[in-house]
């Protein structure tokens, strides 16, 4: 199988005022093509610092940082943001919806920022992946005029619509009671399978670990 992502060496060193938290020394990791894989851990391990490093959100202290071949810890901001609008998609515990857009327009951001053009066919996507998750009734709500499942089934298609290589979903479904959660795991799941996406998860949900293909432990 090909390497998606591989993580050589890395360490990461949180700096305060007041002491130095070392977060984990000399990781080593290897994240297939088309894989599922979960971060597990208990809180504080580092899920979310590695999550941000391994997807360019953040940097390691030292160590190396190689995504689809190319290394992207050396990137400077500009590159960084650019490698992050083609490649990734993210989801987050908070769903991060702007609230003056509707469902359809925050699914359609990223290719905004992208710099696309928004025509019927970008349109017909987002609203295609939107009917797909559930919400083909909801594309001119607004954010607060959806629920919280719903607003994460949102966050799901707009991390999607650009076609990233790799979708980051960090405790995505944390936020929500346990059965909008499996619902919403089960949608998020399921997407990003059919679309043969490399899907990382950082999960407290030792079940959703369970049905990755790999999981990585803190
Ligand atoms: N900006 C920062 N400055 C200093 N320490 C930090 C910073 N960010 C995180 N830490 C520390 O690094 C450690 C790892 O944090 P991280 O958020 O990655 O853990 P986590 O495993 O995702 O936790 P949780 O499951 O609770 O979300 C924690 O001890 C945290 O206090």
């Amino acid at each position: 199988m090909t390497e998606m992502i591989v993580g050589k060496s890395l360490s990461k060193t949180y700096r305060t005022l007041v002491d130095t938290v070392s977060v984990f020394e000399n990781l080593e990791l290897k994240i297939d093509k088309g894989s599922m894989v979960a971060l597990v851990g208990e809180s504080g391990r580092g899920k979310t610092t590695l999550l941000n490093i391994i997807s360019g959100l953040d940097r390691p202290s030292t160590g190396e940082v190689w995504f689809g071949g190319e290394r992207i810890d050396t990137l400077d901001e500009e590159m960084l943001s650019d490698f992050r609008n083609r490649h990734v998609g993210f989801i987050f515990q908070h769903h991060y919806l702007l609230e003056d857009f509707t469902a359809l327009e925050n699914v359609l951001l990223p290719l905004r920022i992208g710099g696309k053009t928004i025509g019927e066919k970008e349109k017909e996507k987002a609203k295609e992946l939107l009917s797909r998750v559930g919400l083909s009734d909801r594309l001119r709500h607004y954010p607060d005029q959806l629920s919280g499942g719903e607003r994460q089934r949102v966050a799901i298609v707009r991390a999607l619509i650009h076609d990233p290589d790799v979708v980051f979903a960090d405790e995505p479904t944390g936020s929500l009671d346990r059965r909008n959660a499996d619902r919403v795991e089960a949608i998020l799941w399921e997407l990003c399978r059919s679309m043969g996406k490399t899907f990382v998860v950082a999960t407290h949900n030792m079940e959703l670990a369970r049905k990755c293909d790999a999981v990585i432990s803190l």
